[in-house]
């Protein structure tokens, strides 16, 4: 129970006092929509929007019903893939997020006329939300929603990082007075690597194009797939060697021990595929996959662990959409990190990978800092983009971000 650490208690006085004038100045909502992100024409939108527990509603200023502690609810997270915009627009009506609890029972008139947007999405789609909802994305810059999304989940929610490797998950401690300075790697359709100081203390010192954009794109026009989805189940089934080259291939099944190689390193990726004068046809696309996963989870890792090298980190969190908690991708990105660095650098990935811009936009709103959202307990609730649940939802299984919500309290700054 996060909110049980020293820090969160102290606070918690603080935002107790604050809380009647909140209710007052009807700056919280029963239904509080956040925020959007959203990148290219194949990627992703992210929702993450507050609801308050039912049990607050009835009277918001007892104190027994959670003034005096904070406001109960959930903090939600949605997807939805961006050519179904308009399943996303229909989510937000549907669930009424635009409307205001209290705001809209006291004032309907008064209703918020914006939401808080960040990345591409929040240009693209500024028509189109004014056009069928009536409201303006308010846009936030995409690195300080990435970085504030980071600082918040990797404070405020237990078990939400942890190392991957052969196959073993390893939830981390993480110890908020030595969390600076790390490295973000956020893998969206392009890889961004942010150098984090602090709360709003960061440098975007890297980044590289060949991301979530190129697996996916590279491995629509090699495998016909029509979905990511089926793309990456296609990797589950393949076999890589079939399509690389590896350092036996070129040493006559010999590792090159000399320099630290051994005989299934790949030492071309593709590489096989220039010879027999094969086409492409002549692969499985369940080879092509894996081969394309293996290729860029490695070049990622291997970048991110130079540009951790560049500044003495030793850790680096990986987020983003591309990783969607699949253990090949990890293994391979944790595998390049600890070859580079010798086992001196460690890679982590967040429960929450993918919604760490809009965690970030969404505590963008005035009067919500880091400090304003304290997660009790990461309870696992599947709440389906489309309403559905699913019932056979397991937190410890992959895409553990993509339909789920957290119980929360919101204290005012
Ligand atoms: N259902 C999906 N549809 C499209 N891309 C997906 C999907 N799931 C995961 N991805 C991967 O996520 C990447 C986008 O990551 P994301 O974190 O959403 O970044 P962006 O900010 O670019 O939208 C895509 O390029 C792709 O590799
Ligand atoms: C331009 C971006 C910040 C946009 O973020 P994204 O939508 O990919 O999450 C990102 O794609 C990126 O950092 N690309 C790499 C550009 C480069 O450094 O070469």
């Amino acid at each position: 129970m996060v909110c049980n650490s020293p820090s969160f208690k102290s606070q918690q006085k603080k935002y107790t006092a604050a809380m009647g004038s909140l209710v007052k100045d009807e700056l919280l909502y029963h239904h509080l929509i956040s925020t959007l992100l959203q990148a290219g024409e194949r990627s992703l939108i992210k929702l993450v929007y507050f609801s308050r527990d039912s049990s607050d509603h009835e009277d918001p200023l007892n104190d027994s019903v959670g003034v005096s502690n904070g406001v109960n609810g959930r903090l939600h997270f949605a997807k939805f893939e961006t050519t179904k915009i308009n399943d996303c627009l229909k989510f937000i009506s549907a669930n009424k997020l635009l409307l205001g609890g209290l705001q809209h029972q006291e004032n309907p008139t008064n209703d918020r006329s914006f939401i808080k947007a960040t990345g591409g999405g929040a240009y693209k789609f500024s028509d189109l939300f004014k056009e069928k909802l009536g409201i303006s994305l308010e846009k936030e810059d995409e690195m300080e929603c990435l970085v504030t999304g980071a600082n918040f989940l990797l404070k405020a929610v237990n078990h939400e990082a942890f190392t991957y490797l052969n196959g073993q998950k390893e939830f981390v401690q993480i110890d908020h007075n030595d969390l600076y300075p790390y490295l973000l790697v956020n893998i969206g359709s392009g890889v961004s690597m942010v150098k984090v100081d602090g709360d709003g203390k960061f440098e975007r010192v890297s980044g590289t194009s060949v991301g979530g954009g190129t697996f996916w794109g590279l491995g629509k026009l090699l495998t016909k797939c029509q979905s990511f989805d089926e793309l990456l189940e296609l990797s589950h089934r393949g076999n890589n060697r079939v399509v690389d080259m590896l350092v036996g291939d070129i040493y006559g099944g010999m590792d090159y021990s000399k320099i630290g190689l051994s005989s299934t390193a790949i030492a071309s990726s593709f590489g096989r595929a220039i010879s027999n004068n094969n086409e492409l046809d002549d692969y499985k696309p369940e080879d092509v996959s894996r081969s394309l996963l293996r290729m860029i989870s490695n070049n990622i890792g291997q970048i991110s662990y130079l540009n951790a090298l560049r500044f003495g980190l030793k850790r680096i969190f990986f987020g983003g959409f591309f990783i969607r908690g699949q253990s090949y991708t990890m293994d391979t990105i944790s595998v390049a990190v600890h070859f580079w660095s010798k086992g001196e650098a460690k890679a982590m990935f967040l429960r929450h990978e993918g919604f760490l811009g809009a965690l970030g936009a969404f505590m963008s709103y005035e009067r919500h800092s880091l400090d304003d959202l304290m997660i009790n307990q990461s309870v696992q609730i599947p709440v389906d983009a489309s309403c559905g649940t699913d019932t056979n939802y397991n937190p410890l299984e992959r895409d553990l971000n993509e339909t789920e919500s957290m119980q929360c309290r919101v204290y005012q700054a």
